[in-house]
């Protein structure tokens, strides 16, 4: 990789999705929100001084179009005009019973071509198979899921999971298979809406739709949805979709770019979303979508933030071949010790001697791994720019390696541990030289990693891939490759911050 192009993966330039959104299309895209807009108004969606446009890097948007004060009601969405488990087309949806409120709002995408036609400028203003092909790992070439952090790995399973048990019900329905001969009798009204599915759908189809499904719902509660589990409570919701998000830090009020977002709620007749603070006419309007790490928003919205309060990076990989290590070395010396032990009772048996020693004193001392294991303390280390030497978990960790090897007995040393664990107390904190060994151990756990997996693993396995798309070497496009090699620059920015505050 040229150095330019890692400047400007650093830089989270050479996005292109961006840079082909803006060359593709742009009048039609102009005429498409203009259409939605007004079939909107004919549908009694009020939108009140913002408007959807197109946001470079972004797709679609929601810009004030005036100053906006703060507490206005900027869109109302009537209840009527959301897209529910309820206007699935009948046949679909007696197809599918049993399927998640998602499987099912895909298979309507999917496979019913006329809410389709209904909702044709809704329709033509969602992003093209291209951007989501581009932007959502669920869509890349296996391959490159060996460089994705372990969390998005994680989560992406989960959601290959979820996908794939959708689709196969789909499959498995009738909805796909053409049927065989023609009816003797006259068909049922229902019948003939069935008859007019568009059964020839693809596993990408699919995809497609659910995959915008996936990055458009919104949590929608009612006394029906209800009886749901709560990730089956979703609507679809035309124009309301487009608003981007934005994340925001209570902690940090003055902080540049630390946006408040609007506010949304539902009732039982419209979804508002409201201000919660003052716009200029131009600005951008968010709203947030959660809380979320960019791992999350990269497996389920397909973009990264440059910087996100809410980001977090998991260092299992970092921690845990440290408790391997320290457990092997216990079992060596359990080991020898086990030896010893059996050496001394034979001599003592063959004196005619009983051993002094009890049972209870022949159980091996438990390692950190144990220890931890045993408390539910084991792996989901987290850094995060909150707590950027490592997450209380991350410390219940550090105090486990520490604890043992650093007391008499290891009885002390459990004992120690727990008095932290069971009781809020920190025994570390008394001594400032037990608090910088801790502090040395994250640090060389932090930096084995940064070297070996971040630099060589990931840095390194990325810039061999040839970069020229059509190479019979290259793992995935391009762009997705940038965005995995972005990732990744973020996280050792998070190493290299907690290196700074554990070594300074
Ligand atoms: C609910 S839609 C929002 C409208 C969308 N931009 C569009 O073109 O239709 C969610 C998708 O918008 C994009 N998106 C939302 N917020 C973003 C942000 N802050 N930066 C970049 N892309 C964002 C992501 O592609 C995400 O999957």
């Amino acid at each position: 990789m040229t150095k330019r192009k890692r400047e400007a993966a650093k830089k989270g330039k050479g996005n292109k999705r961006s840079t082909r959104r803006k060359v593709r299309g742009k009048s039609s895209k102009m005429e498409a929100y203009q259409e939605l807009l007004v079939w909107a108004k004919d549908k009694g969606i009020i939108l009140n001084g913002v408007e959807p446009r197109r946001i470079p890097g972004r797709g679609m948007g929601i810009m004030a179009t005036k100053p906006l004060k703060e507490n206005q009601t900027i869109l109302t969405v009537p209840s009527n005009t959301l897209r529910t488990y309820e206007t699935v087309n009948p046949s679909i949806a007696r197809g599918l019973l049993g399927i998640s409120i998602h499987g099912l709002l895909a298979a309507d995408l999917a496979l019913d071509p006329s809410p389709s036609a209904k909702y044709r400028q809704w329709n033509a203003v969602c992003p093209t198979r291209e951007d989501v092909w581009d932007s959502l790992p669920l869509t890349w070439d296996h391959r490159l899921r060996d460089f994705l952090p372990k969390k998005a790995l994680e989560l992406l399973l989960k959601q290959e999971a979820k996908f794939s048990k959708d689709w196969s019900m789909v499959q498995q329905s009738k909805l796909l298979s053409p049927r065989s001969g023609e009816k003797e009798y006259e068909r049922s009204e229902e019948e003939e809406e069935g008859e007019k599915l568009n059964k020839s759908i693809t596993r990408d189809d699919y995809l497609y739709a659910w995959l915008l499904v996936n990055t458009r719902t919104f949590y929608h509660e009612t006394p029906k949805t209800k009886k749901f589990n709560k990730e089956d409570r979703m609507v679809l919701q035309p124009v309301a979709d487009l608003f981007n998000h934005t994340s925001y830090d209570p902690s940090a009020e003055e902080k540049e770019g630390n946006k408040k977002t609007c506010s949304v709620a539902f009732s039982p007749t419209a979804f508002t979303i409201t201000t919660t603070r003052p716009y200029t006419a131009g600005e951008e309007v968010y709203i947030c979508y959660g809380n979320h790490s960019n791992d999350f928003l990269l497996i389920e919205y397909g973009f990264l933030f440059d910087e996100n309060v809410w980001d977090e990076v998991c260092i299992d990989d970092a921690i845990l071949p440290l408790l391997d290590k320290s457990q092997q070395q216990q079992q060596q010396t359990s080991a020898t010790q086990a030896r010893q032990l059996k050496k001394t009772t034979r001599r003592l048996n063959e004196r005619g001697k009983k051993d002094p020693k009890s049972q209870a004193d022949q159980q091996p001392p438990k390692s950190p791994k144990d220890l931890l294991e045993e408390t539910g303390f084991l792996g989901n280390y987290n850094l995060d720019p909150r707590n950027p030497t490592g997450c209380y978990r991350t410390q219940v960790a550090l105090r486990a390696l520490s604890a043992l090897p650093s007391s008499l007995t290891p009885q002390e040393g459990e004992k120690k541990f727990r008095v932290f664990v069971d009781y809020g107390q920190d025994p570390w904190e008394e001594s400032p030289e037990e608090q910088a060994k801790l502090n040395m151990l994250l640090a060389q756990a932090l930096k084995q990693w940064r070297g070996d997996v971040i630099e060589k693993k990931i840095i390194e396995g990325l810039d061999k891939m040839e970069w020229k798309e059509g190479h019979e070497k290259v793992v995935g496009r391009e762009c997705h490759r940038d965005t995995l090699l972005m990732r990744w620059m973020q996280v050792r920015r998070m190493v290299d911050r907690a290196l700074e505050e554990l070594e300074g």
